[in-house]
């Protein structure tokens, strides 16, 4: 049995897994098969990580957090989590081989998945003027006529944010009725620079290596258009991983997992989480990295207020795994 699991590898987890590593926890991070490296993977320029002023590449910035987490020893199984059973002193982490692994403590940073058009274009330009983060990659398009599509508060937000460098925003939404609040939707009507398209929905994102336009549909009587655009920005909403604790572990209004106040700490001792996963507003590489550093220190506090016979139970790592 160990001492502490570690379920992610974004910055959230890759940074847990460096202070609990350093604090001589002797983590096991799971990392997933596929998708190791989180959200990053997943895009080009990062600009905005502190550390690197001349900007690093998402999976090269991914692969030093992973060479950082390791150094101090953190183990990694390249495998997915695919049950949890979080009750107890004793929590098991099952994963996609069959392996049991047992652990006292859990940090669990399986991050947000943003919701995509699922159109064709969209997977070939991401990171390639397409773009799920206006914070992020705003800076990019400075001058450009770009386009967003969404009609909640984060698309409003997100378009005006925009305005800050780009020429001109249209807003794509495919009905009339925008879900976000009146506030916001009155101060993006008001700005100049963003033009509403209404009833109108992206078919295809056209471009070989940038985005050099959209296809769009029009809701209401089929009829198809191009809008010459060099970038979109996709803001439709995101999905916190949660699914493996549903039923677990106390979740926000926002699907988030709750936690108490700035902590990690969730409704179950012993069970923390970070990055992502507990953030809906936030979102950026540098809050989920610190967010891993509460859960580690949260995990440590923890583990040490353990009574020393169940500390003791958390053996060597060769006695750890329960074969399938
Ligand atoms: C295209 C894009 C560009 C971005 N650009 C920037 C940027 O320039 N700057 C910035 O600050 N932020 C940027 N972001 C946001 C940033 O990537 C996220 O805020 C950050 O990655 C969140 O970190 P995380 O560790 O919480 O989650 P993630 O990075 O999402 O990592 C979660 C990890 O958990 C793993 N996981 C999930 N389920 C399981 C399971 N069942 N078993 C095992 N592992 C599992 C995933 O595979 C993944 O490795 C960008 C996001 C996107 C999508």
């Amino acid at each position: 049995m160990r001492q502490l699991i570690i379920i992610g590898s974004g910055p959230a987890g890759y940074t847990a897994a460096i202070y609990a590593a350093r604090g001589g926890l002797n983590p096991l991070l799971i990392m997933s098969s596929v998708e190791a490296g989180g959200e990053l993977m997943n895009t080009t320029d990062v600009e905005n990580y502190p550390g690197f002023p001349e900007g690093v590449m998402g999976p090269d910035l991914m692969e030093k957090f992973r060479q950082q987490a390791e150094r101090f020893g953190t183990e990694m199984v390249a495998d997915d989590v695919v049950k949890l059973e979080l009750e107890g002193d004793v929590k098991t982490v099952t994963v996609g081989n069959g392996d049991v692994h047992e652990a006292l403590s859990v940090i669990f940073a399986t991050g947000s998945a943003y919701r995509k058009l699922g159109v064709e274009g969209e997977e070939r330009l991401s990171g390639y003027g397409i773009s799920w983060c206006a914070t992020c990659d705003g800076f990019f398009f400075r001058g450009k006529t770009i386009a967003v599509v969404g009609g909640g508060d984060s698309a409003m937000e997100e378009a005006t944010f925009l305005t800050k460098f780009a020429e001109k925003v249209y807003l794509i939404h495919r009905s009339e009725e925008l879900r976000a609040s009146k506030a916001m939707q009155d101060r993006a009507k008001a700005d100049p620079k963003i033009e509403f398209l209404f009833n109108k929905t992206v078919k295809e994102v056209y471009g070989a290596e940038q985005v050099t336009g959209l296809s769009l549909v029009d809701t209401i009587d089929g009829s198809e258009s191009v809008l010459d655009v060099s970038g979109l920005f996709v803001a439709i909403g995101a999905d916190p991983r949660t699914h493996l604790v549903h039923g677990q572990l106390d979740l926000t209004s926002a699907g988030t997992i709750a936690v108490e106040g700035r902590s990690s700490r969730t409704s179950l001792a012993g069970v923390f989480a970070a990055g992502d996963v507990i953030d809906p507003t936030y979102r950026q590489a540098v809050t989920a990295a610190g967010s891993g550093t509460v859960a580690a220190l949260d995990a440590e506090h923890f583990l040490s207020s353990l009574p020393a016979a169940l500390r003791e139970q958390a053996a060597a790592p060769a006695e750890e795994v329960v074969p399938a």
